[in-house]
């Protein structure tokens, strides 16, 4: 199993007691597997990647990723763990004003200790499978926001993660641009063999995936178990 939750809690500080975020949450993602998981404002999404990403260490329950077990990690074999092996796309791609489409790839190579000239390739390959491949040298400025995300997607499989998460990364596209965001998740995943995980407030979205969560007071529910998706035409 690339991503394994087993059994996460997850407690914040409450005035004089503590508020339980995750509530025995369990979560198997293959490789090459979406499960998107629906839930309404503070239901526990963000703490949900914020514990796959290992930026957060459970109250109790056990995160493998690419079936490495992150319990015993110290502070840099994480940090090392997260460059190479996780993939975050954010609700707001935060790209660097300054730098162009293929730039913004490229800098993901640098920040692993790798020359940012030779990792342009890579870049130009990653842009083109997201569909950008003519916008490589654009700056953001001259992007549609649609296309922004395209870049953070682009920018998340830099390098060649084995875990990708994204946080609502429709929440500011209008539908169509954010179902086509979804789908592209969808492809890219089976076409790189992540194991992704999709968390969003819309349950649209949940027809794309391979398996469908839904997550309320902490506590995750299937609602529809591993199958194919569909494939794209
Ligand atoms: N650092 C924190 N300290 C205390 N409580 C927190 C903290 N972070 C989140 N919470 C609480 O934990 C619960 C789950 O929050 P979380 O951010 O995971 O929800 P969410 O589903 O991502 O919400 P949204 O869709 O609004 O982003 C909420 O009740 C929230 O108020």
């Amino acid at each position: 199993m690339s991503l394994a939750l087993t059994g996460v809690t997850l407690t914040y500080p409450d005035g004089a007691g503590r508020l339980t975020a995750l509530d025995r949450v369990s979560l198997a993602v293959p490789a090459g597997h979406l499960t998107a998981v629906a839930g309404p404002s503070g239901s526990g999404k963000s703490s949900l990647l914020a514990v796959a990403a290992t930026l957060v260490a459970p109250d109790s329950g056990t995160v493998a990723v690419g079936g490495v077990p992150t319990a015993g990690l110290g502070r840099g074999e994480l940090a090392a763990l997260r460059r190479r092996s996780i993939g975050i796309v954010f609700q707001q791609p935060n790209l660097l004003a300054s730098l162009t489409a293929a730039e913004q790839l490229q800098v993901m190579a640098r920040l692993d200790g790798r020359s940012p000239a030779r990792a342009r390739p890579r870049a130009l390959e990653l842009l083109d499978a997201v569909g950008l491949a003519d916008l490589a040298d654009r700056r953001p400025h001259a992007l549609s926001g649609g296309q922004r995300q395209r870049v953070g997607i682009a920018r998340a499989l830099m390098n060649g993660p084995a875990v990708l998460l994204a946080d609502e990364p429709t929440s500011a596209l209008d539908r169509e641009r954010g179902a086509a965001v979804v789908a592209l998740l969808a492809r890219l995943t089976r076409e790189r063999g992540t194991a992704t995980v999709l968390v969003t407030h819309d349950r649209d979205h949940l027809d794309a995936a391979d398996a469908a969560a839904e997550i309320r007071d902490g506590v995750l529910r299937p609602v529809r178990a591993t199958r194919a998706a569909p494939r794209s035409p």
